[in-house]
């Protein structure tokens, strides 16, 4: 396929209530979409960059930039594209994984879509639906904290992940456990925020049987987490440190995670997201599909992924109304706790228009 047009639209989706993690707090998430067309096709994409370089170094403005001045110039030069070659063509370029994420999904869907086929049969879906896990941020107080849970708990959610922080670990858990019982699925996230030598705390969390503690130390921390693994006996699970199919059997042999947080964006697609589930089935390590506050347009890709058979703990593909009071796509509803795969060609959604339109706040067509 060649390239026709690539478009960069900048969305703003207010939050249904702040989103606090140990990096920060959200109450918008400022969205860059991709669109691009071909002769006979159109696909779409979201970057999942946050608007600052809190959660990874890449930053909105920063993914439109690189794809402004670099990437798309390097795609729109390649008389047969398809999504095979778009890590290829970018390869020269370092990193910038959820920039090169954006643009290889968006040339898949366009892809998929004029093959009539859906994401979920392409990347080897084995399920129709996948259960779901709700992310929770941290809150001002206990209390609010369990009507939060309890909330999407009887919204049929089927696991729960408490964002944690020093200072905002033990008792949060504690309280949950002892409010809603040891039978619910609960799993903690520190976005980093700890140090190895944080071990004896974090040893604290055992006794709360938590399926896992997700990215406690640095993301470049890998020994570290190495360590801390045998200090502690809830399993380690890694999301920022996890950025290609080969730092991910790295980190699994040096035995610095037992489950790995796949989320395509991290690592530059879907396509790298499926080799990573590949690697871990290989080595017995269970994986989950992180999320990034995607609107339907990301979750719906998220969704299908998420349906591989490596995937055996929910993930964060939480119902669109968990982040938004409008999504740009038809919304996912949880249904008995999970979210069907959509079955259509490519993505299976499509932005609608007005309501795209309504959330735009920028938009750029770019020189080929
Ligand atoms: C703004 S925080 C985004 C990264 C975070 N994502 C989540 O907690 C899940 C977000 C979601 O439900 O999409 C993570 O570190 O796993
Ligand atoms: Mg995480």
């Amino acid at each position: 396929m060649k390239l026709t047009s690539v478009e960069l639209r900048r969305v703003a989706m207010p939050l249904v209530a702040p989103f606090r993690t140990s990096f920060g707090t959200q109450t918008v998430r400022e969205l860059l979409l991709v669109r691009v067309t071909t002769p006979d096709s159109e696909g779409w994409s979201e970057c999942a960059t946050l608007v600052d370089p809190r959660y990874s170094a890449e930053y909105v403005d920063g993914a439109a930039d690189v794809m402004r001045r670099f990437f798309v110039p390097a795609l729109a030069a390649v008389p047969d594209l398809d999504a095979h070659a778009v890590g290829r063509v970018l390869s020269p370029f370092k990193g910038h994984w959820m920039a090169k994420a954006a643009l290889e999904t968006a040339v898949l869907d366009a892809e998929l879509r004029a093959a009539g086929q859906s994401f979920g049969r392409f990347l080897g879906a084995a399920r129709d639906r996948v259960p779901c896990g709700v992310s929770v941020g941290i809150m001002d107080s206990i209390p609010q904290l369990l009507d939060t849970v309890g909330g999407y708990l009887d919204a049929g959610y089927v696991r729960i992940k408490l964002k944690i922080e020093p200072g905002w670990d033990v008792e949060p858990v504690r309280a949950v456990r002892e409010r809603f019982g040891d039978e619910i699925a609960l799993q903690v996230d520190a976005n980093t925020a700890y140090a190895v030598s944080d071990a004896r705390h974090l040893a604290r969390l055992d006794p709360f049987d938590l399926l896992l503690i997700e990215q406690p130390l640095d993301e470049d921390d890998v020994l570290g987490h190495a360590e801390l693994a045998r200090l502690v006996r809830t399993p380690i699970c890694l999301d920022e440190s996890i950025t290609s199919a080969r730092t991910a059997a790295a980190a699994i042999r040096l035995g610095a995670c037992a489950v790995v947080n796949v989320k395509p964006a991290r690592v530059g697609g879907y396509l790298e997201a499926r080799r990573i589930h590949d690697v871990c089935v290989a080595h017995g390590v269970p994986v989950w599909c992180g999320g990034m506050l995607e609107s339907g347009i990301g979750r719906a890709a998220n969704v299908a992924l998420a349906a591989l058979p490596g995937f055996t703990l929910p993930g964060d593909t939480s119902a669109s109304d968990r982040y938004y009071a409008t999504d740009l796509t038809a919304p996912f509803v949880l249904d008995d706790g999970h979210l069907p795969v959509p079955t259509g060609p490519g993505l299976g959604v499509e932005p609608v228009p007005e309501l795209l339109d309504a959330m735009t706040t920028a938009r750029e067509s770019l020189p080929l």
